[in-house]
């Protein structure tokens, strides 16, 4: 059995030229909850995200997912993570169905296994009537469960969102948010939620607080509130990353 964290960075640090986007990073995340990264526009969130998902090359410091490094290890790291993106990546020309086949088939994933898989996770999602619709037929709200039935599909041990309730009404936001950390109860899977949305956050979260580079507070609500001495989530993001 694997007892490594779903993900473990450790002192990671990024640079565009001399723009120091993360510094000094480091954290681990582990199944049982959802742990929501928050920080300001320009916080280096979506830095984080594409070096853990290895967009880019991390020059220093270390990235293990299910205790593979991302560097020497890179296609056993890969295949422990999910991801939904804050743009839509679906094709909108092709069905439900064809977007996920296409994404099993890129796991390896033949296609009984797939099949059965995508029958499981869009149920689960309250999806599967729509699976021979065209995407481009959804509204945005389904089109992210969609989203989030790929990034499953594989059961990935670890599942990063890029803020996917942006651009969503509150119906369809509260679904995905009740959905995720449902999800991540159960046990099964780590989850990584990139938000800028304090509603978004349930009290038995663990918080990332990430602003300018560098991480600003980690741990449960209950901590992270204690340490900034406020009783209110947003009152303690304030004060976080309120100048340096
Ligand atoms: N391609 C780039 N070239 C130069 N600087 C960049 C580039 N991408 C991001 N940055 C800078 O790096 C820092 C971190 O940006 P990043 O996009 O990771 O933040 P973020 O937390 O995802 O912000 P947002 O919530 O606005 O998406 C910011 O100061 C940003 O201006």
């Amino acid at each position: 059995m694997n007892t490594s964290p779903a993900l473990s960075v450790k002192d990671v640090n990024f640079s565009y030229g001399a723009k120091k986007a993360l510094d000094g990073v480091g954290f681990e995340i582990n199944p049982g909850h959802c742990t929501m990264l928050l920080g300001p526009n320009g916080a280096g969130k979506s830095t984080l995200f594409s070096l853990i998902t290895r967009l880019y090359d991390t020059p220093s410091g270390r990235i293990e997912l299910g205790g593979h490094d991302i560097k020497q290890d890179t296609c056993k790291a890969l295949a422990t993570l999910g991801i939904v993106f804050q743009q839509t990546t679906l094709d909108l020309d092709l069905t439900v169905q064809q977007n996920l086949r296409y994404h099993a088939a890129l796991h390896g994933l033949g296609r009984k296994v797939a099949d059965a898989r995508i029958t499981e996770e869009l149920e689960r999602l309250g999806m599967v009537e729509r699976r021979f619709e065209k995407v481009r037929q959804l509204n945005g709200g389904h089109r992210r469960r969609v989203e989030i039935a790929r990034a499953l599909l594989h059961k990935p041990s670890l599942l990063l969102l890029d803020e996917p309730t942006v651009g969503l009404d509150v119906p369809s936001r509260t679904s995905i948010v009740d959905y995720v950390h449902r999800l991540a109860k159960t046990g099964n899977i780590a989850v990584l939620w990139a938000s800028h949305l304090i509603d978004e956050i349930y009290p038995d979260d663990r918080l990332i607080v990430l602003h300018k580079g560098r991480i600003r507070a980690t741990g449960s609500v209950d901590q992270v509130l204690q340490t900034t001495g406020t009783s209110l989530i947003k009152d303690a993001f304030f004060k976080l990353t309120q100048g340096d």
